[in-house]
């Protein structure tokens, strides 16, 4: 299972593995510690085919040693004669990805390693053809960063705002531009700073307010490790890795405790345990907790993994709690601390990318797989966003690769938190029931707001009743208790007082 982000069908788990794997080595208070200094960075890259990024993630392996020497002599003989510049061909340090892409969701985001002195990275390389906005989606969902390629010739495309606003609604806030083959215009300041200041206007619109743009020649090695000076006396900021060793690791602690239940324990019948990885936030013994959709409450007795007894478990902690008491908790509900609880309800507002040729259909049902939990829901597309003018307009279907506001209706309580709080019980991805397929990614942005303890359409729709009845409707108490089981966008002013009667009856 991946701990953060909707990459749940895709490929991060190695790298949300290495990250648990790391931490769980240590007892906790050093495992908080650890995470505190050095988790690793994640970093995205993105752009248009032949923008260089291939060219790019190769050099910054290759500058900062990451590459294998017995790599190193294979990649000076493939690349033969093939540049003019007598350096090897970066991009073929990547090739062998062309094979794993070539073979389907589950594994098209790779993920490379490489570090400096002062920290380690760990980049998602995502293909840059518009039918692999999904893997671009995928990869932005568990990133802190987003480096952001553009040929310095061309300047924005629509690609590039496609993958910055897609990165943004991933949650990803800081970003660098690189503005890349900058040999290739001379050196040009003047051209650098027209497309930075292009970008920074997109950016605004965006609300994204960490930027850096950087000149930068991934083929020669510029400002990419190592300085351009030589070549760009006129740039005096940072190169992309002091850029990345300076950036913010996105933590996901900023909200309470959370454990996703995904299995529950009873080796005998003195043990009871309930494991999961933890999904955010902190817990240890004696904490108090709330069991979710439940609402029952216990204490925690003890923390234990599979050789340790823990003294406390940070977020990608895999653990098994132990509660004070007997409690019936099943698979798919979540532990919770008493403070900053998740939000439950029938009605969310979702931001989401169609991943399929079929879209996403108005009103239909799909399965919906967050964390441990799996459950129906029916699908309302609202909005899509337009990547010409990067305005939201309306929208009644979602086609593939769009990205899309919707409401998700459910048969039973769903259990969130926004995806700005925390990624992983924020996160979510559509299963078609009739196909299986992964037919969407996305995020929660809130629970549906109220008025007066009612769902804003649903009070729109009461409000167009005739006042009488409205007030009535209001008014029953069965209303007030139920108003969460019935659909009342559905009822007209003919029926409404029909569903009055039902309701008293
Ligand atoms: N002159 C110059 N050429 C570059 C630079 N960066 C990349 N290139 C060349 O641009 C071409 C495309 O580079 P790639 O790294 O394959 O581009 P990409 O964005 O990974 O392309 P896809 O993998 O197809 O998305 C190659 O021929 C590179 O050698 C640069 O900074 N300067």
């Amino acid at each position: 299972m991946s701990s953060t982000g909707f990459a749940q069908s895709a490929s991060s788990d190695a790298a949300s593995n290495a990250t648990t794997a790391e931490i769980t080595a240590f007892p906790a208070s050093d495992a908080q510690r650890h995470l505190r200094d050095t988790r690793p960075l994640r970093l995205i890259t993105c752009g248009s085919v032949d923008d260089g990024k291939s060219t790019l993630i190769g050099r910054l392996l290759w500058d900062t040693k990451a590459v294998k020497e017995d790599q190193a002599v294979t990649l000076r003989r493939d690349s033969g004669q093939q540049n003019d510049l007598g350096l090897p061909d970066f991009a073929l340090l990547l090739d062998g990805l062309q094979a794993e892409r070539e073979q389907g969701i589950t594994i098209d985001v790779a993920y490379r390693y490489f570090s400096t002195d002062k920290r380690s990275f760990i980049v998602a390389d995502t293909p840059g053809h518009e039918q692999y906005t999904r893997n671009m989606a995928t990869g932005a969902s568990t990133a802190d960063l987003a480096v952001l390629l553009v040929d310095a010739r061309a300047g924005l495309l629509e690609q590039t705002r496609r993958h910055a606003t897609i990165a943004t609604l991933m949650g990803i806030r800081q970003f660098v531009l690189a503005i890349n083959k900058i040999d290739l215009v001379g050196y040009d300041q003047a051209r650098f700073d027209a497309i930075a200041r292009e970008f920074r206007e997109l950016a605004v619109s965006l609300g994204v307010r960490q930027i850096t743009a950087i000149p930068m020649s991934a083929l020669k090695g510029e400002n990419v490790v190592l300085d351009g000076r030589a070549s760009m006396p006129w740039y005096e900021g940072p190169t992309l890795v002091e850029v990345l060793e300076q950036a913010t690791v996105r933590s996901g602690q900023t909200v309470g405790f959370r454990l996703p239940v995904q299995r529950v324990s009873r080796p005998g019948e003195s043990f009871r345990g309930y494991q999961g990885t933890v999904a955010g936030g902190s817990v240890k013994p004696g904490d108090s907790v709330v069991i979710l959709p439940s609402g029952m409450v216990a204490n925690v007795a003890k923390i234990v993994t599979f050789d340790l007894v823990r003294n406390a478990a940070v977020s990608g902690d895999a653990v098994t709690l132990v509660l004070d008491r007997q409690v019936d908790i099943s698979r798919g509900d979540m532990i919770v601390s008493l403070e900053g609880q998740p939000q439950m309800g029938l009605h969310f507002d979702a931001q989401l990318v169609a991943l399929q040729a079929e879209g996403i259909q108005p009103n239909k049902r799909y399965w919906l797989k967050s964390g441990t939990r799996r459950q129906r829901v029916t699908v309302q597309p609202v909005q899509k966003l337009d990547l010409q003018s990067g305005k939201w307009v309306a929208a009644e279907a979602l086609a593939m690769n769009a990205i899309g506001k919707v409401h998700l209706a459910f048969d039973e309580q769903a259990i969130f938190d926004a995806y700005e709080a925390n990624r992983a019980t924020g996160a979510f991805i559509l299963i078609d029931p009739d196909t299986n397929n992964t037919v969407a990614g996305g995020m929660i942005t809130a629970k549906r707001s109220s008025l007066g303890g009612l769902h804003q359409e649903d009070a729109r729709v009461i409000l167009s009743l005739p006042a009488d009845l409205a007030e009535e409707i209001l008014a029953s108490a069965a209303f007030a208790a139920r108003r969460e089981e019935v659909d009342i966008r559905r009822v007209t002013a003919a029926k409404a007082a029909a569903l009055l009667g039902d309701l008293d009856g």
